[in-house]
């Protein structure tokens, strides 16, 4: 079975020595406070920071791989929707792939909507557009393993709806899937959800167990409200 296995990934003062197992067809949703860890899990499971241990997708340990290898394997979606080079929508999403493939740039560009803007420079797109061809550019070398932090925190509500076909898609084609999040309305979608505080994952659970607990409650500092929603702990 196709998965991501972390073991001892650490970065210092922000990650604690850490092991992960994520299998392929799961969702997993990564929440936690700010500050508690996500991005720099996700950072340190893409091998963009030094930290240490190591991380095998697909029985392949991702630090001994090429480049070229390493964008099949897997690939990192920033939180920062910042681009600033007048580069066309198109070109975006082509720097994804190993080599030009007009027909799955095409692809992406009917799946995230993006015909209108497609010629268009991304740093004369609207921070959702930009989410969209950003998500494009990750997807477009169909890597094992998708590791994305917050990508849907700029969406309107039909957009991560799609979104989130998309993570299901991905999943049930076989992809690893983790996802940083923190809109916990949206963890109903996911399979498993892991906690993360502190630099440590705290719980790994099915998302209503992780949020029915008292550890949950106390982490986040909110408690649920018998109505729906959430209240400020106090
Ligand atoms: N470049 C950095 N250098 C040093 N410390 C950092 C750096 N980036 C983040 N940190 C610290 O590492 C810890 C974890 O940060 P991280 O960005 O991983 O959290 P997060 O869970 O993604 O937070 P958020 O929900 O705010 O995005 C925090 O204490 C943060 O202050």
């Amino acid at each position: 079975m196709t998965s991501l296995i972390a073991r001892q990934v650490a970065i210092d003062e922000r990650l604690l020595q850490t092991d992960l197992d994520v299998t392929a067809g799961e969702l997993v949703a990564l929440v936690g406070p700010n500050g508690g860890g996500k991005t720099s899990l996700l950072r340190a499971l893409a091998r963009i920071e030094d930290a240490g241990g190591k991380v095998m997708i697909d029985g392949e340990e991702v630090d001994a791989s090429p480049p070229a290898r390493r964008r099949r394997l897997l690939s990192f979606l920033p939180a920062s929707r910042d681009m600033t080079w007048p580069i066309s929508v198109r070109d975006v999403i082509a720097l994804g792939l190993d080599r030009p493939d007009a027909r799955r740039i095409g692809y992406l560009i009917e799946q995230f909507e993006l015909e209108r803007l497609a010629g268009r420079p991304v740093n004369r797109l609207s921070t959702g557009e930009r989410a969209r061809v950003l998500m494009a550019r990750a997807l477009a070398a169909r890597p094992i393993a998708l590791l994305l932090d917050e990508p849907m925190s700029n969406l309107d509500p039909y957009w991560v709806l799609r979104f989130l076909e998309q993570f299901r898609m991905a999943a049930d084609e076989g992809q690893i899937v983790l996802v940083a999040l923190h809109d916990l309305s949206l963890l109903g979608r996911f399979d498993r959800a892991l906690l993360i505080a502190d630099g440590k994952i705290q719980m790994s659970e099915a998302p209503a167990n992780l949020m029915a607990s008292e550890r949950f409650a106390e982490i986040f500092r909110i408690r649920a409200e018998p109505a729906g929603g959430w209240a400020i702990r106090r």
